[in-house]
């Protein structure tokens, strides 16, 4: 469905060029749900900028639903992006239109017949939970709603895909969630492709199946959002899954407990069956160490829970060797908590 291949961006500057995005390699299927997730200048509007055509690679391809998006022009491209739509963070509604005039406008354009558009005008207010509000203004909803119109007009000419620019970073977390939950809802119904980029995890945690990392450009990491959050290979990966992770508060609670030099502050991961599995128990009866439970955190991925577990292990030194050992044969991820430099 979407395939980019060794994508190079470079922006010209009054100061040179400056390199965006290098090194691009992605692969998305037919109605996945793929998060980009990075900081600020990461390249992650450049990506989408990129998937929709509004800018072309330095080198590189990129193909979307079928269409080599880096060099088609003119009709070509608009045919194209017919099949590509996208949401954004601040909404970019008609702010002198209704919502059913929003979401009506795309099907003008697309030049469909007065009956037909409202037909489809409402099984897409429906479809967004919108009933009874057609006839408001932009200005007379909250920000859930205007991106639940936003998204019924991305969605107004049946597009393959649907991009996603920090959808909901204007939001509050409880609207956020029930726009991540509508966008699963779509996904599922419809069989869309969904690409969003965000700078929260918490969003890819939700909804994503897969996710790419990006850093200064570059793709860092990228696989099945339960492995990443698993076993988080660079840095900045682990920094993003910690955001759902751990709290500032708790941080600083572990990191007075570092100084007992007779303990061993372990962080366990488990994911999917493994959290349901009386590990600790038998590492408590097999091994002649003390387990003491520190914190404990759950959380549903789209692909099934994944949990963290902080334990302290007291014991002799080779006690706690073997049992950390044991905990690395049954598949659960274990890491020695230390001070961080
Ligand atoms: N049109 C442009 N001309 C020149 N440089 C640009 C242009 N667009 C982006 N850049 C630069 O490219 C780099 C990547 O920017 P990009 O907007 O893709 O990152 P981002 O991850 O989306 O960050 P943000 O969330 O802040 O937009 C940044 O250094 C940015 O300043």
């Amino acid at each position: 469905m979407i395939l980019l291949k060794n994508v190079l961006k470079k922006y010209k500057t009054a100061s040179g060029s400056l390199t965006a995005v290098q090194d691009a390699n992605l692969t998305i299927g037919k109605g996945e749900i793929f998060g980009i997730i990075g900081y600020s200048g990461a390249g992650k509007s450049t990506m989408i900028r990129l998937l929709n055509g509004l800018e072309k690679p330095t080198s590189g391809t990129v193909q979307v639903s079928g269409y080599d998006i880096s060099t088609i022009k003119g009709k070509e491209l608009r045919q194209a992006r017919q099949k590509i739509s996208m949401i954004f963070q601040h909404f970019n509604l008609l702010w002198s239109r209704t919502v059913e005039e929003n979401i009506a406008f795309p099907l003008e354009i697309a030049g469909v017949g007065k009956e037909a558009r409202q037909k489809r005008v409402s099984e897409l207010v429906e479809m967004v939970g919108l009933k009874g509000r057609e006839k408001a203004y932009p200005s007379q909803l909250s920000g859930g709603q205007k991106q639940r119109v936003g998204i019924a007009r991305a969605l107004a000419n049946n597009p393959e895909v649907l991009l996603c620019d920090e959808a909901t970073s204007a939001l509050d977390p409880e609207t956020t969630d029930a726009i991540l939950d509508l966008l699963l809802d779509i996904n599922e119904k419809l069989g869309i492709t969904v690409v969003l980029i965000t700078h929260e995890m918490h969003v890819i945690r939700k909804i994503c199946h897969r996710v790419a990392v990006m850093e200064a450009g570059q793709i860092v990491e990228q696989g099945n959002v339960l492995e990443v959050f698993q076993s988080p290979k660079a840095d900045i990966t682990k920094k993003f899954v910690s955001q759902v992770t751990e709290s500032a508060e708790h941080k600083e609670s572990i990191s007075q407990m570092l100084d007992d030099p007779n303990s061993q502050l372990i962080q366990l991961t488990f994911v999917g069956k493994k959290a349901e599995q009386p590990v600790i128990s038998h590492l408590i009866r097999t091994f002649d160490v003390d387990v003491n439970i520190v914190h404990g955190n759950i959380s549903a991925t789209k692909s099934g829970p994944y949990g963290t577990l902080i334990v302290r292990i007291a014991g002799n030194e080779e006690n706690i060797n073997k049992a950390i050992q044991y905990l690395d044969g049954e598949d659960v991820k274990s890491e020695v908590i230390q001070h961080a430099n």
